[in-house]
């Protein structure tokens, strides 16, 4: 029987229209495979509704996306918009969505694939075989806490206020989603704070350690930020599962997608306790190459696949599209981020078009 989903389109700016537009064709073919409908709504955001609307998060776009099943994110952000003030800005649009979608939970998996490891920065020894997932927590934190905003001293100096916030019911929720990922991956979770210096992290590391008591078969560890970031690239086959904070977790992910050869390859989901997942690629707009058909749009082609696995539960969908990605990479394809020796440099439309021969079988 056919089964029908609803699914909002939010290309955004910069890289976005193009590599979403790989993913949905994409999407297509793997709908007929599987007899599965999309019905694509497309919306604004960023600064793409900006300059549409005048707003990053037009109404319409959150209502939008609350009436369906999954919604499919590419990047926003851009040059153009850099000097709005910061709750007009296209990275508004996107934390609005996500708060208004209440998607307290993103999913960042890393993993080397073998075809990739030449294009890794780091030596192969360090980089074959890592597989982490990083469990970070998106709707608290510095991102959200008040007091924020740029206020005037008494003595007229400009001073810069953000908050780092988090109540034991937020980390507790964030707390047991990243110990379920890890109870279903290799059963080990690291939690990441800096609970040396900040009450906010001291309050997480407590909270996390009484949950472990109900995972008594997870081997769970605790590290302060700076050396997590510092283990992520000295030796990061020690990490299974990690468990962070808002702006740690941003960070952190960043630096776990250089290790798998490029940003271009990291898919996200974003989850809620219930409604809608938005998936979207872990890197950005790309502005400076943007329009020029240089894009990876692996990252967002993988991002689809979570859609389907952990929005639509649709894994064996899921598990075509990464077959196909893996083909592709397999026969020597690469775009200009993911090049090495020997192999063919392609453009975004071109990787899509090997993409669905791949996935007819040709
Ligand atoms: N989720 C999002 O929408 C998101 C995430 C991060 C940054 N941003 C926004 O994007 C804009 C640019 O930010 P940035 O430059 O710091 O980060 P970025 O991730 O857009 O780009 C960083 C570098 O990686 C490259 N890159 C990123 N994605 C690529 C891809 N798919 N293929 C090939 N190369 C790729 C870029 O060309 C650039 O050199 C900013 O406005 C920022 O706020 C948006
Ligand atoms: C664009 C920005 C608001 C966003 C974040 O900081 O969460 C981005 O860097 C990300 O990683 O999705
Ligand atoms: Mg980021």
């Amino acid at each position: 029987m056919t089964q029908n989903y609803r699914i909002t389109l939010l290309p955004g700016d910069g890289i976005g229209p193009e590599i979403m537009a790989v993913a949905v064709d994409v999407l297509k073919v793997v709908g007929k495979q599987f007899d599965l409908k999309f019905e694509f709504q497309e919306a604004l955001i960023g600064g793409a509704a900006i300059d549409a609307t005048g707003e990053p998060l037009p109404s319409a776009t959150l209502d939008t996306c609350r009436n369906s099943d999954a919604v499919l994110l590419a990047a926003i952000g851009g040059y153009k918009w850099d000097s709005l003030p910061s709750n007009l800005r296209p990275e508004a649009g996107l934390l609005g969505l996500r708060a208004g979608l209440g998607l307290f939970a993103n999913l960042r998996p890393a993993k080397i694939l073998p075809q990739l490891i030449d294009a890794s920065t780091l030596k192969r020894e360090i980089v074959e075989g890592v597989d982490i997932m990083v469990v970070r927590e998106l709707t608290g934190g510095i991102y959200f806490g008040k007091p924020k905003g740029i206020f005037a001293t008494e003595t007229g100096e400009k001073r810069g206020v953000n908050t780092m916030v988090y109540t034991e019911s937020e980390i507790e929720r964030i707390g047991r989603v990243a110990f379920e990922a890890a109870k279903k991956r290799g059963g080990k979770l690291c939690s990441v704070d800096k609970a040396n210096v900040l009450e906010v992290s001291q309050l997480w590391r407590d909270r996390i350690t009484q949950l472990s008591t109900e995972y008594p078969d997870i081997e769970l560890s605790h590290l302060y930020v700076d050396n997590a970031a510092m283990q992520l690239v000295r030796a990061p086959k020690q990490f299974d599962t990690i468990v962070t904070g808002n702006l740690f977790g941003d960070i952190l992910s960043d630096a776990a997608a250089m290790l798998t050869g490029s940003i271009g390859m990291l898919p996200s989901a974003s989850l809620g306790a219930s409604g809608p997942g938005v998936f979207e690629p872990v890197h950005g707009s790309a502005p400076d190459i943007a329009g020029l058909d240089k894009a990876n749009p692996l990252a967002q082609v993988l991002s689809a696949a979570m859609m389907l696995r952990y929005g639509l539960d649709q894994p064996k969908a899921a598990d075509n599209i990464e077959q196909a990605v893996l083909q592709v990479l397999e026969q020597g394809d690469r775009t200009g981020d993911i090049i090495s020796p020997g192999k063919n440099l392609l453009g975004c439309r071109a990787m899509g078009d090997a993409l669905i021969l791949a996935l007819e079988g040709k």
